[in-house]
């Protein structure tokens, strides 16, 4: 298998072609890796190269206190069926009331999505059988949705390299408002489901985008984006792993100029890394299906994360007649801007698009340009900061407590900070290290007294969580930088009378401009010094006399300080 770039589209947009090196193994997905190459090779049917299309539909719930159309409250992992409402369960006389806050999130969601809001659109029955459905039917928006036609902007690297982005474009086709299902709990040692209707009836927004992306790492990204969207509006909570954000994947493939080809659909894809993974493998299984003479199924089809594959599901729906009719029960839903909104009425009693269009918050596309417009920092650190929640309000937190450049911050931040978190897998939120110590430390930095390597020390230190300040260990670990260059000079001549062999003083870094050399008892003695710092390089040299001599052959060292040296 081997994949290549579309001239046109950049590095994004690949073209697929099985080549003469073989397949790659089933289950793994050879897209990311692979597609960078340029060239095309021939396939094995001769025909033009392979094109994925890939399209998603994606599930929001609504974060509200209260479900779609009854009363009853939305709470995650409550005991099963503790939450549900004569409605839920479909009993007969009950009627559905729409909540006014799914609407204003539904709203909120499609402005950000730069959708038209329909003033007027309406609610439909989607008929089918399953035990976590009592009504037999979901009310969905299928003729006129709450919102049309909108674009989701979103930002990948190419090549893995976080300083070569690119922008991207899907088009939304539209969103509209849902009622989730309950949940089927498969017991298989008792060979029994167990329905639970907790879920049955919270709010949804199905965010249903055209088929405009090409690869896996292309939906991974424009789902994350998605996502952050959703969390800064508050309109879903979106954390995939609680079922908040659901995909389906929508994967064909065709070549070039030829009507697309005929798809089949990833369900419920609760995380982004399998999201990419499902996409890429299905694109490779299509294109061997179709390489073999084989044709691909329009079906359902499952991602199983463990084989690292896509399955067929076993309730294949085919094509199935949903019998879709009008609500009866829920009259059209109406919308109002300023210039429909009846003078008699205000914001309180309807819901108006542009009472809500102005109090939108800074999205996340605004957030970043703003974060490297007032701090000065590089594009790829703001989508590093607003990738990990709580990031940027640490950081601007730091900033506000510290004499330090944000430049510099942000560099303690991603490198430190969060390769720390990373490593022990803690939330920004969980860090032993808050933001006002990280600003003490970076503070005793900026004034000199510690070097950055004293200051690596301190960090380590304040890890361990065990509430001592900056200070406290700077003074413990005795890391003060030594400013009286007579006491400095006192110690080097220590240093240099006491050792016999051949001693090498290193400093902080590689940036050494000054040598100095001497000799006692025939002894060879070479110094490096910082240009900027010489004392701070002093106090460092100290410590890697105790190194170099104990740990390192002194003549190697010699020959590696000395091209540093040479080269400045
Ligand atoms: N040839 C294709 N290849 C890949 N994706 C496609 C193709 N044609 C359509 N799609 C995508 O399929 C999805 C269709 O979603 P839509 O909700 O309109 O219909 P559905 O899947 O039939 O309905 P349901 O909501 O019941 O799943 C869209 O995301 C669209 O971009
Ligand atoms: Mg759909
Ligand atoms: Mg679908």
């Amino acid at each position: 298998m081997a994949a290549a770039a579309r001239g046109c589209g950049g590095v994004w947009c690949r073209v697929w072609q099985c080549g003469a090196g073989g397949s790659a193994p089933r289950g793994q997905c050879s897209v990311a890796g692979s597609a960078r190459s340029a060239a095309v090779p021939a396939g094995k049917s001769g025909l033009a190269p392979w094109v994925p299309v890939v399209g998603l539909e994606i599930h929001a719930q609504i974060s509200s206190n209260s479900k779609l159309f009854s009363g009853s409250q939305v709470q995650f992992a409550a005991p099963p069926n503790s939450v549900v409402s004569f409605f839920d369960a479909s009993l007969p006389g009950t009627l559905p009331v729409i909540n006014r806050r799914c609407v204003e999130a539904a709203v909120m969601t499609g402005l950000a999505l730069n959708c038209s809001i329909n003033k007027r659109s309406l609610f439909d029955r989607k008929h089918y059988f399953y035990a976590d459905l009592p009504a037999g039917y979901q009310i969905t928006q299928q003729r006129v949705p709450i919102a049309v036609n909108g674009t989701l902007s979103y930002s990948l690297c190419t090549d893995n390299k976080m300083s070569q982005m690119v922008t991207k474009t899907v088009r939304i086709k539209q969103i509209q408002l849902e009622q989730d299902s309950g949940k089927s709990l498969h017991d298989d040692t008792r060979s029994q489901t167990l329905v639970d209707l907790n879920r049955a009836g919270v709010g949804l927004m199905e965010v249903v985008m055209e088929p405009d992306m090409c690869c896996g790492e292309e939906a991974a990204a424009a789902v994350r984006e998605l996502q952050l969207i959703l969390q800064t509006l508050g309109s879903s909570h979106a954390v995939m792993a609680e079922g908040q954000l659901r995909v389906d994947a929508n994967v064909s493939v065709h070549h070039p100029g030829e009507p697309y080809g005929v798809r089949t659909e990833v369900k419920n894809i609760n995380s982004i890394r399998f999201l990419a993974k499902a996409v890429d493998h299905e694109i490779q299984r299509q294109i061997e299906e179709l390489e073999n003479g084989g044709t691909v199924l329009n079906e359902t089809r499952a991602f199983d994360s463990k084989l690292g594959c896509t399955v067929p599901m076993r309730d294949k729906e085919g094509k199935q007649d949903y019998r879709f009719m009008p609500e009866p029960n829920l009259p059209p839903l109406i919308l109002y801007d300023t210039k429909s909104l009846p003078a008699n009425m205000n914001h309180q009693q309807v819901v108006n698009i542009d009472w809500i269009h102005e109090r939108l918050p800074d999205l996340p596309s605004v957030k970043r340009a703003k974060l490297v417009e007032q701090y000065g920092i590089l594009p790829e650190h703001s989508f590093t900061l607003l990738n990990e929640d709580g990031l940027t309000e640490f950081f601007e937190n730091v900033v506000k407590h510290t004499q330090m450049k944000p430049k510099k911050v942000i560099g303690w931040i991603l490198n430190d900070l969060l390769s720390y978190l990373n490593q022990h897998s803690l939330t920004v939120k969980e860090s032993p290290v808050s933001s006002s110590i990280l600003a003490d430390l970076l503070n005793l930095l900026e004034r000199k007294e510690i070097s950055s390597t004293a200051a690596k020390q301190v960090l380590v230190e304040l890890w361990k969580g065990e509430g001592k300040t900056p200070l406290e260990i700077v003074k413990e670990k005795k890391l003060e930088l030594i400013q009286d260059q007579e006491a400095l000079e006192q110690i080097c001549q220590a240093v240099i009378d006491g050792q016999e062999n051949e001693v090498i003083m290193m400093v902080e870094g590689s940036l050494c401009s000054t040598a100095v050399c001497g000799t006692k008892k025939g002894v060879k003695m070479v110094f490096f010094f910082s240009p900027v710092d010489w004392h701070l390089s002093c106090r460092a040299s100290i410590g890697a006399v105790k190194l170099l001599l104990s740990d390192y052959q002194p003549f190697l060292l010699l020959s590696y300080f000395t091209k540093c040296f040479c080269r400045n």
